[in-house]
């Protein structure tokens, strides 16, 4: 496959590593060389098979027109641009193109979620009240992060009474931490994923690619992750 990889930054170097490594043969585009999206021309972007964006939230909103645009097929890492999510799918779905997007490419945060939808209805009744914190190195952009915004609305819509607090620190280079914390009078139980690196999210968004690459329509990584 050829991918093209937007972003040179923590996580798209790893990408474009793990890419390499299964086989593809694999351009990365930096900011310089795709300020505004001003690389994504038409011809450039029918080189590629797949292309996957790890850049920041203003610039994957530009990649996405840019790409999408051409019919292109495009997963997205990038988190804290879905409020634009409505638009880009009716882009991508007026151009024929292909969109996979997901707040986490790790599995082990894809079961999080799952565990964490089944805990709170177990506990449903038993008089426990949830919280979320999330712990990011010192350059995230988005807060809370994306992972913490799709685990509380696992919880509120497995009947977790109401809208789930969200804490956020931000410490050195941590690659991610995610906790869920269900508190009740007698005592506390603790769901906590931790990320030790970020080759997870890489591995996982490579192994998108691939899947997307024989597919149009969009599609949520939550919805999918089990079908790679
Ligand atoms: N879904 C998931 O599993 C994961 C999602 N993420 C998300 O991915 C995004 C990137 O994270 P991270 O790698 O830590 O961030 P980094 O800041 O390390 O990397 C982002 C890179 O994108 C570059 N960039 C900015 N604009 C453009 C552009 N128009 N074209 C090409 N490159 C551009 C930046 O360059 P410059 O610094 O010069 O501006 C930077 O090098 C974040 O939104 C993060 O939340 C991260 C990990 C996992
Ligand atoms: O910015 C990061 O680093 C990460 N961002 C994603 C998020 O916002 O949830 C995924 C992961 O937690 C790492």
């Amino acid at each position: 496959m050829r991918v093209l990889v937007l972003g040179v930054g923590k996580t798209g170097k790893l990408v474009a590593q793990v890419a390499a490594e299964h086989g593809h043969s694999v351009h990365v585009l930096d900011a310089k060389e795709n300020k505004d999206g001003a690389g994504l021309t038409h011809p450039f972007v029918a080189g590629f098979d797949v292309i996957i964006d790890f850049t920041a939230p203003e610039a994957v909103v530009q990649n996405m027109r840019a790409c999408l645009a051409t019919g292109a097929k495009m997963v997205i890492g990038t988190t804290g641009w879905y409020d634009k999510l409505a638009d880009m799918r009716g882009l991508a779905e007026r151009k024929g193109a292909a969109l996979l997007y997901g707040t986490n490419y790790s599995v082990g945060v894809q079961v999080m979620f799952q565990v964490a939808a089944q805990m709170t209805k177990a506990l449903e009744g038993a008089g426990y009240t949830f919280s979320i914190e999330e712990t990011h190195h010192v350059t995230k952009l988005d807060s809370p992060s994306g992972t913490a915004l799709s685990l509380a609305e696992a919880v509120e819509k497995a009947g977790g009474l109401g809208k789930i607090p969200i804490e956020a620190h931000r410490s050195g280079d941590a690659a991610g931490t995610h906790v869920l914390v269900a508190q009740s009078a007698a005592d506390k139980l603790i769901l906590t994923h931790e990320s030790h690196s970020r080759r997870g999210f890489a591995e996982g968004a490579v192994r998108a690619a691939e899947w997307l690459s024989t597919r149009t329509g969009c599609y949520d990584f939550r919805d999918v992750w089990m079908k790679l």
